[in-house]
């Protein structure tokens, strides 16, 4: 794994818009950069490829410079050590999906060793489409190629711009899996754009928010996605809380799959898929979330958390509230109505049971 720093200190003009980012990104793990449409992510993003140059600034991996305005330095993307896949993968039509491998292994101008095209292929599963023509390819099945072909350049940095924006749900899911293992299998760093939370919460490690091309938040995927007040940046209110737990057991009679959050327990509809002792991620949205003083027994919802207030933020333009809960070292978001809030007397510190009615997994990790 690099542990190399991408540090990014530039400013660029474009009409009516300037992007002014200022930020070392430590390259380990998948990082996502966040934001709405027209924050100026693929810009970003085309800068530390070398497709522009910043008006301003520089752009270093490590120690050496990619660009620097003032010394007018500004490496071509081809010198650059960056893998860049583009929102339809850009494969050539007239190759097979071998051909099109073969062309980026010879393009490979690196001499480090770590996996073969033969690992790539098998990583991929694409032994059976070695031979078709791209365009009999299925869109899921493209990415595949797209993504097994920038690896083949053996890059140090790989940029995906929303690799999954040109798929449906179904194709979505078939490609999520051979993201999630990017960094870890091929020891590549990956900064990935997206619009998409829930992508954002099953694939990054660290997360960067854009917006109006500057940057809003730079942390830990946990915490950015627990702390984001997303209305802003997606356009309607979807509030949640990221929290990392680990799989205790199944109940194949009750068909629960059981997690553990610190020393709350919480239980799922079964997955056999979760390993008993893996890590998984659990999105659990504030409207997803209820709050009661005292522990409710004639209830259906059977994940109910002790924990205590940690904060109440009303709004005047709002008759939410919302609520952050603390349970051990994790948090919840409850958005609960301003008239309940009174009514239960809720106010920092009061211990409380959230109720929880729906827990998104996100992935294991
Ligand atoms: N070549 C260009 N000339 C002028 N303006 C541009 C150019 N490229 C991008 N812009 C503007 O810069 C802003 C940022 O664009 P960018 O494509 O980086 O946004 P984005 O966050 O990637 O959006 P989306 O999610 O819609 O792809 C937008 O207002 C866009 O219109």
């Amino acid at each position: 794994m690099s542990d190399e720093t991408l540090s990014i200190d530039i400013e660029k003009k474009l009409s009516g818009f300037t992007l002014l980012v200022k930020r070392a990104l430590p390259l380990a793990g998948a990082t996502a950069v966040f934001g709405p449409s027209g924050a100026g992510k693929t810009m970003l993003m085309r800068l530390i490829a070398g497709f522009e140059p910043p008006d301003k600034g520089r752009i270093k991996m490590g120690g050496t410079v990619w660009c620097d305005a003032d010394k007018k330095i500004c490496l071509a993307p081809h010198v650059r050590p960056v893998g860049y896949m583009f929102q339809e993968g850009r494969l050539f039509s007239h190759l097979s999906v071998r051909g099109n491998l073969n062309y980026a292994e010879k393009r490979n101008t690196s001499h480090e060793k770590g996996y073969t095209q033969n690992d790539i292929i098998n990583s991929f599963a694409l032994s059976s489409l070695l031979e078709r023509r791209i365009q009999t390819l299925s869109g899921g099945e493209r990415q595949r190629v797209a993504l097994a072909r920038t690896l083949l350049s053996r890059p140090k940095l790989l940029l995906l711009d929303e690799p999954l924006a040109a798929l449906d749900r179904k194709r979505k899911n078939e490609i999520l899996p051979y993201l999630k293992d990017l960094p870890a299998k091929f020891g590549v760093p990956t900064i990935f754009i997206s619009h998409d939370i829930e992508e954002v919460s099953q694939l990054a490690d660290q997360v960067l928010v854009l917006l109006n091309g500057r940057v809003q938040e730079y942390d830990s995927a946990l915490k950015v996605i627990s702390n984001l007040d997303l209305e802003p940046l997606t356009g309607h209110h979807e509030s949640s809380a990221l929290l990392e737990g680990v799989v205790s057991g199944h109940d194949q009679r009750l068909l629960l799959t059981r997690v553990s959050i610190g020393d709350a327990s919480l239980t799922l509809p079964i997955n056999a898929d979760l390993a008993a002792g893996s890590t998984i991620r659990l999105r659990i949205k504030a409207q997803d979330v209820a709050i009661a003083t005292s522990e409710p027994h004639d209830i259906s919802i059977r994940n109910v958390i002790p924990g205590k207030i940690r904060s109440l933020q009303a709004s005047d333009q709002s008759p939410y509230v919302e609520t952050l809960i603390d349970i051990g070292h994790a948090q919840l978001r409850a958005q609960i109505t301003q008239a309940a809030t009174e009514a239960l007397n809720l106010e920092d510190g009061k211990s409380v049971f959230a109720l929880i009615k729906s827990v998104r997994i996100d992935g294991g990790r």
